[in-house]
């Protein structure tokens, strides 16, 4: 019943959008929106699970150019390439292009996130958050981003023979997470939180039917749960903020940073509600993509010797200057410049949120085109990052094409965490996180792929199918030959 009803509402919306469109037929750009309702949307989610959305988006730029039309998801779509498609995207303003989410996901999300809003309230809300995860105020952190790390490993690698890396790595984000944003440290309340966030975050990447057991539900659910635990850890932080209002620190972790933050009249610039919004978006935005990239780097450095070799230098360096349980520091963190361009190529050719949309506000026109008003446009990331016009060889991974004396990418074709005023607030964060993991994992372990050729699907975020299984030796037990 549920699935009829569905249905007919996207017969519904598709033929409003066809008699819609009807008046700009000529001025549409070319492709067709395909078959109704489904159009191309399971040739595509097809090609996300075999990984190959490269291919499919290269073919119908082959036959249509760098702007086409097609149907996805509900919604007949746009399809735009190139560096300048990227930055209409990135830049366009939010009265014109919206970033609105399905309602379906605001309902997990919070009608309050940070995704949802435009204009003054997107500027003001991300004014609150990117308070907290920049350079400055990470700096004072990596002593304990290190002793989450080093927790980390000593708990889920030491002894073991083998592990999974992917859920790990989701367990290691979420932890890291919840330390540093939200200051909440290791015990009962973050053991509790853990399960009711996997059953948001998999709630997020489903089919949206709200019926008992469905994943949908179960995020609905887990989200109820979670919110009055979020406003209990906010008021708890807005006590300790008025018992310390002299020697506290606002920037203790992102939520104290955002009951600190006030207006330049001195009124608060957040509200609880949207507080809470944004603390779950913040967590489903950091998780699965941080974890995305720290899984592909393991396994770089399982199949690439020579790129193992020299990070393996880089990080000896490093420790054969400290004592054997000193803390890494910000400084330790600037001298793994090689380390960071390895990451920087990995995500270039894995970049783990592959497509971005946008919905029209109204008629738009690009590229002596129309864009009609309620159609999505989409960009893949990948197809700049592969494009051989901007990258030599793309399909080569290659580090050094980061290298200081190479000329940079043009603007807006390398792009993994956006670009413009929505550009990813947790790079900085990001970048913390892998170079002290990575650290702690070439210093402490040495490990090799179970299997050789583990693949993955994009569903749409890379899940690897055995979670990439690895066997772990303590560097100890190994002899270890660093000659590139
Ligand atoms: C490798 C890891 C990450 C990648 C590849 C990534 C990628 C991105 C991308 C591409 C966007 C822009 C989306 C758009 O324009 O539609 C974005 C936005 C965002 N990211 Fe990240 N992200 C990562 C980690 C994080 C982390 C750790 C956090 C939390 C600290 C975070 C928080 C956010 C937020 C809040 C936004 C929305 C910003 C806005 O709308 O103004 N991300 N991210």
């Amino acid at each position: 019943m549920v699935i009829m009803i569905l249905l007919l509402l996207l017969i519904l919306v598709t033929t409003y959008f066809l008699f819609h469109h009807k008046k700009y037929n000529s001025q549409l750009p070319p492709g067709s929106l395909g078959p109704p309702v489904i159009g191309q949307s399971l040739s595509l989610l097809k090609a996300l699970k075999a990984d190959r959305i490269e291919k499919w988006f290269q073919e119908r730029i082959t036959t249509h150019g760098p702007a086409w039309k097609a149907s996805l998801f509900g919604y007949p779509t746009v399809v735009l390439h190139g560096p300048s498609a990227n930055k209409f995207i990135y830049t366009c303003d939010g009265n014109l292009l919206s970033n609105t989410q399905p309602p379906s996901l605001s309902r997990i999300f919070g009608s309050k996130n940070i995704l949802e809003l435009s204009g003054n309230d997107h500027k003001r809300v991300r004014a609150a958050i990117v308070s907290f995860p920049k350079v400055e105020v990470l700096k004072q952190y990596v002593a304990k981003v290190d002793e989450e790390i080093r927790h980390h490993l000593q708990t889920h690698w030491h002894g073991k023979h083998e592990v999974q890396v992917q859920p790990l790595m989701k367990t290691l984000t979420f932890n890291m997470i919840c330390s540093l944003l939200f200051g909440i440290e290791r015990g009962p309340q973050r053991e509790k939180m853990l399960p009711l966030f996997q059953y948001m975050m998999g709630g997020v990447l489903s089919i949206p039917i709200n019926l008992p057991f469905t994943k949908y539900n179960r995020a609905i659910m887990a989200r109820k749960k979670l919110v009055p635990m979020i406003l209990h850890l906010i008021h708890e932080k807005r006590d300790a903020l008025k018992e310390q209002t002299k020697q506290g620190d606002p920037h203790k972790d992102l939520i104290t940073s955002l009951l600190s933050i006030r207006d330049d009249d001195g009124s608060k610039m957040m509200s609880e509600e949207e507080i809470i919004d944004n603390a779950i978006t913040v967590m489903i935005a950091g998780h699965d993509t941080t974890s995305v990239l720290l899984t592909f780097f393991v396994r770089l450095l399982a199949n690439n010797k020579s790129i193992y070799s020299t990070i393996f230098r880089e990080h000896q360096e490093i420790s054969s200057n400290k004592a054997s349980e000193e803390a890494l520091t910000w400084e330790d963190l600037t001298k793994m410049k090689y380390t960071w361009r390895v990451a920087t190529e990995i995500l270039r050719i894995n970049p783990p949120a592959s497509l971005t949309f946008r919905r029209t506000n109204q008629d738009i026109e690009y590229g002596g085109f129309i864009i009609p008003k309620g159609w999505q446009v989409l960009i893949a990331m990948s197809m700049t990052h592969m494009d051989d016009s901007l990258f030599q060889n793309p399909t080569m991974f290659d580090p050094t094409r980061f290298e200081k004396h190479v000329p940079s990418p043009p603007p807006f074709s390398y792009v993994p965490f956006g670009g413009g005023p929505r550009m990813c607030p947790g790079n900085e964060f990001v970048k913390t996180e892998t170079l002290v993991l990575i650290h702690r994992l070439v210093t402490t372990f040495t490990w090799e792929l179970l299997k050789k050729d583990e693949s993955f699907k994009r569903v749409p975020m890379p899940e690897f199918d055995q979670g990439l299984l690895v066997k772990v030796k303590p560097l100890s037990e190994t002899t270890l030959s660093c000659e590139a």
